[in-house]
């Protein structure tokens, strides 16, 4: 599998040494506008296949496209983060312009390649893609509830006093610090539900904290996280080079699913060969319907922007 990462700053290298470190692709194509910048960030991560014993080629090379040519998946990671104190929403007018150009680049050299977009305002991002591809809907997927759901499990982790590996939990939503929605209520400590082992009061701390996992780590870095922002796109790659059909939360394209149509926003799907294999459609709540409508809501006013 060849795997091009676009953006070979702290979040593009981070899924680059993940991938690498995982061994499952042959070939990590790093590009960046910054002359010189990716092609130092491939000598230096190839310099470490010895030591953590990986055959990954990776390459870097400023801003040209042919190399890239032939790539299955692609990783969107250009653009600028946040600073402490800002949203997203608000890296929308420089993000917009180099999601856009990036994407119609891609796509002229690898017509069947699968797009992942990282870059924020995420799924307002994501849906640019679609509109500036028209590629098929289940071959552009945004990355933001699979990092979002790891930060809940931290979290859940933490108010139990319990091994991450005993928890399990999923965020769906936009990737928003007000949108997103853990869903406390399905929420398991190895299949017996949390609420027996915490209080209504403490969930919602893990819940609030949840939301604001970025915006909390941006204020401690003084710039936005790259590790389990790596680590995310790192598996969900995975899941396509292994066809393996896991269920990650992920900014798609609906068509009507969860009563939501023409948006991209977080929603249960099984990631495989295809990208998108399909979108999981669970029973929620009354109140838990409510929140992704209004989720829904502020997505839209992001995208009313493009
Ligand atoms: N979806 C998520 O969960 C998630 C998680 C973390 C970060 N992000 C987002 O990812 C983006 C990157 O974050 P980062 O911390 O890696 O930033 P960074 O500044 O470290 O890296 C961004 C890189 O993009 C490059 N770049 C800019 N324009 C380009 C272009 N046209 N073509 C190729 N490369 C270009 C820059 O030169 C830079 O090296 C930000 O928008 C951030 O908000 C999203
Ligand atoms: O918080 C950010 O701005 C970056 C990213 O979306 C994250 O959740 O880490």
């Amino acid at each position: 599998m060849k795997v091009t990462v676009v953006g070979a700053g702290a979040v593009g290298a981070s899924c680059a040494e993940y991938i690498a470190i995982k061994d499952f692709a042959s070939e990590v194509v790093l590009i960046d506008i910054k002359e010189g910048f990716a092609e130092g960030k491939a000598m230096d991560l190839m310099q470490t296949a010895s030591l953590n014993s990986f055959d990954t080629k990776i390459t870097g090379t400023t801003n040209d496209y042919t190399k890239t040519a032939n790539s299955d998946v692609a990783v969107i990671t250009s653009g600028i983060p946040r600073k402490p104190g800002m949203t997203r929403e608000e890296l929308i007018s420089t993000n917009a312009g180099i999601v856009k150009s990036v994407a119609e680049n891609l796509i002229k050299h690898s017509p069947n390649v699968i797009i992942i977009v990282v870059s924020n305002p995420m799924d307002t991002m994501t849906y640019l893609t679609h509109k500036a591809t028209g590629l098929p809907k289940h071959r552009i997927i945004g990355m933001g509830g699979a990092l979002d759901s790891a930060r809940f499990k931290y979290r859940l982790a933490e108010a139990l006093d319990a091994p991450i590996s005993d928890v399990d939990g999923m965020v769906i939503g936009g990737h928003s610090d007000t949108g997103m929605i853990p869903l406390t209520r399905l929420a398991t400590r190895n299949s017996v539900p949390v609420s027996k082992f915490i209080s209504e009061e403490r969930m919602e701390e893990v819940k609030q904290e949840t939301k604001v996992g970025g915006a909390t780590l941006t204020k401690l870095l003084g710039t936005s996280a790259w590790y389990a922002p790596g680590a995310a796109v790192s598996a969900m790659v995975q899941a396509i080079a292994n066809d393996s059909k896991k269920m990650f939360p992920c900014s798609c394209l609906l068509e009507g699913e969860y009563g939501l149509d023409d948006i991209c926003i977080g929603v249960p799907t099984l990631i495989g060969a295809k990208g998108v294999e399909s979108i999981v459609e669970i029973e929620l709540t009354e109140s838990e319907k409510a929140e992704l409508a209004s989720s829904a809501d502020a997505v839209r006013k992001t995208n009313s922007l493009l």
